[in-house]
């Protein structure tokens, strides 16, 4: 059976509290005022968002993840973005009439594709991200996993069980890469500037290929990395949900593998958990999955009581 993790510490607690007699005015002040211990916690600190491709379809809530960043970075929180750009993708492969499977989740990348999946995400997409942050008032660099050899990355390797035979074949998925080293300089170089890192998913190899990389994949490396205070992975669903559909508020590394054992973690939350983790044995913090449907989810995580999501420590 599983089992719901439900702190009886808040995650996040001191506020003081709202009164319904309070003008707006005093509402606003007295937020802003709850928000105090919040920001003392979080100044000075590192924290990476996976922002999804999704997301950036919806233009209020994009605007509002814009506002979050440049916010963040205005009470003195150091962001650094990596971005997605999976449906983006797909839409400039089928312009291009170029068929894209998928397989475990990950797109099967050859050599025709992996110079337009560069282009879009290091292109479009990247440009997209770091403008609404500097529309927010903030000034965000779109790089690339390439640039300043951010991402030095190497061919991903995946085998599967043959049911029939049971041997353990390998799965060739073309230029889809993995990080094999980051080499974060080029973050701090902009973090020390003031600037805000925007980052598109791609990598190079030893032989200067480049590779397609999982966003989720590519942010926990470069949590991991940084040494992150939080990753924020935002995804479409309130965070890890048990058997009764509700969020479970922590997960350390041996419930989440308990639940994927039982099957209560599933599909694409597998690997969204596995690089959580990941990240966390690298040197972040903590990593907390959370609903990027929720305007302002970061700030809400961040600032706020609700700390809506999971949070998964190591
Ligand atoms: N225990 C679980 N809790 C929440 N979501 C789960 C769980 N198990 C499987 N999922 C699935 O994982 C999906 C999120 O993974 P994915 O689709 O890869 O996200 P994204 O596209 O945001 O990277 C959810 O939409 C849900 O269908
Ligand atoms: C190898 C692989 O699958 N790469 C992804 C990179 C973009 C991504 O991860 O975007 P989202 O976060 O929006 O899904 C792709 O080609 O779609």
């Amino acid at each position: 059976m599983t089992k719901t993790i439900h702190g009886t510490q808040p995650r996040n607690a001191g506020e003081p509290p709202i009164a319904a007699d309070m003008t707006d005015a005093q509402q606003q002040a007295a937020i802003l005022a709850g928000a105090l211990p919040y920001l003392r916690r979080y100044a000075g600190d590192t924290i990476v968002v996976k922002y999804g491709g999704h997301a950036m379809g919806e233009g209020r809530l994009a605007d509002a993840f814009g506002h979050d960043i440049a916010l963040l970075k205005l009470v003195g929180v150091n962001p650094i973005v990596v971005h997605g750009g999976g449906p983006q993708i797909s839409s400039m492969l089928e312009r291009l009439k170029l068929r894209s499977e998928f397989i475990d989740g990950l797109r099967v990348t050859d050599q025709s594709m992996v110079d337009v999946i560069e282009m879009v995400l290091s292109g479009s997409v990247n440009k997209q991200v770091a403008e609404l942050i500097n529309r927010a008032g903030a000034l965000a660099v779109g790089i690339s996993g390439k640039d300043g050899g951010l991402i030095m990355a190497r061919k991903l390797v995946r085998t599967r069980r043959d049911p029939d035979s049971e041997i353990e074949k390998v799965i060739d998925l073309g230029f889809v890469g993995e990080p094999e080293k980051i080499d974060p300089r080029v973050l701090y170089a902009l973090l020390g500037s003031g600037l805000i890192p925007v980052i598109a998913p791609v990598g190079v190899g030893a032989d200067g290929e480049t590779y397609n990389i999982n966003a989720d994949t590519a942010a926990g490396a470069i949590a991991g990395a940084v040494h992150a205070t939080r990753l924020l992975m935002l995804t479409d669903v309130p965070g890890v949900l048990d058997e009764h559909g509700q969020v479970i508020e922590e997960l350390t590394a041996e419930e989440a593998y308990r639940l994927i054992r039982e099957g209560q973690i599933t599909g694409g939350m597998i690997p969204k958990v596995e690089t959580c983790l990941q990240a966390v044995r690298a040197g972040a913090k903590a990593a907390v999955i959370l609903d990027g449907r929720v305007p302002h989810t970061c700030l809400l995580e961040l600032f706020t009581r609700a700390g809506p999501g999971t949070l998964i420590t190591a």
